[in-house]
């Protein structure tokens, strides 16, 4: 079915235009690619109602293949910067999916009402449009589709669960692997995050206190596991692996540290990870990839936020 894959035109949620992969069926260009190599396809539809009783929701179609609507940005991005997760994955681990089984990455956006949030909900990603102040459509960010595709690889792996030290590891991981989807900048969400107000961010993954994060140990948030506490702070305290993060990737590099940060993921971690287990994970990834001086500059990395 190849001879169906199509190449359209979209506008972006910063208003850039870029190519998507659609198919052609009956006169019409769906936002639906299979030129992966994967018996999955990366499909973007659309929720209309805004509700999730409809989800996944209704195919986005155009007959000339440009989707260049205001309504279209939010697909078009998400669809797009899919497949640039897909490919980063796939190029640099061989890893076909989310699930190495190269099952579907379906995407629903306009998710919910003036929804300041996106998440992967366990079979797909959703996005919100935000209220236009705190956020405004939240797929239009290659660091946090990166984000949340990699809680979908994490849910397939490691498991981390989300709570306390392991869940701060879980959204650790998605930051990191959505910094590796946009290695320009050390933010978070800056993409999407107060369209009105410029050089702010959701998280800093160099300086986490800039946004009310800890980097280190000693100003762990000791929040309660429930939903009014972030289940423990995951999104607070994941500024300690955050710090670890940055000061491995400037100590060893973008590519030796994706490759380690891959294989303590896949290999080492387990549900119950706490931050001295992932410390010792990614140790141990060093060591297996690269030798002993890549293990110690990690090691030092996590020494300094704390973790011993
Ligand atoms: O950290 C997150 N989820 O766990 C966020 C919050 C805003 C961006 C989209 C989802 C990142
Ligand atoms: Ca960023
Ligand atoms: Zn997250």
């Amino acid at each position: 079915n190849e001879v169906d894959g199509a190449t359209g035109s979209g506008t972006g949620v910063l208003g850039d235009t870029k190519s998507v992969n659609t198919y052609y069926y009956n006169s019409t260009y769906y936002l639906y690619d299979i030129s992966k190599p994967m018996n999955g396809v990366i499909q973007t539809l659309d929720n209309y109602n805004g509700g999730d009783s409809s989800l996944p929701g209704y195919y986005i179609t155009e007959t000339d293949n440009a989707f260049t609507s205001e309504r279209e940005k939010a697909a078009v991005d998400a669809h797009y910067y899919a497949g640039k997760v897909f490919d980063f994955y796939y190029n640099n681990f061989g890893r076909v999916s989310w699930d190495n089984q190269g099952s579907d990455i379906t995407s629903t956006v306009h998710y919910g009402s003036n929804y300041n949030n996106a998440a992967w909900i366990g079979n797909q990603m959703i996005y919100g449009d935000g209220d236009g102040s705190t956020f405004t459509y939240l797929s239009g960010a290659n660091d946090v589709v990166g984000h949340e595709l990699t809680h979908a690889v994490t849910q397939s792996t490691a498991n981390l669960a989300y709570e306390n030290q392991s869940g701060a590891l879980n959204e650790s991981f998605s930051d990191v692997f959505g910094y590796f989807m946009d290695p320009g900048d050390w933010l978070m969400g800056e993409d999407v995050y107060t369209p009105g107000v410029s050089g702010d961010a959701l998280r800093s993954l160099s300086n986490p206190p800039q946004y009310g994060q800890p980097d280190n140990m000693s100003n762990y948030q000791n929040l309660p596991n429930t939903q009014a506490g972030d289940w423990g702070g995951v999104h607070t305290n994941s500024g300690i692996p955050n710090k670890a993060a940055y000061n491995t990737i400037t100590s060893i590099g973008l590519s030796k540290s994706e490759q380690v940060y891959y294989r303590a993921l896949t290999v080492y971690l387990t549900p119950n990870s706490t931050f001295a287990d992932a410390k010792q994970a990614l140790v141990q990834s060093a060591q297996d990839l690269y030798g002993s001086s890549t293990a110690s500059s990690v090691s030092s990395a996590w020494d300094s936020v704390g973790v011993y």
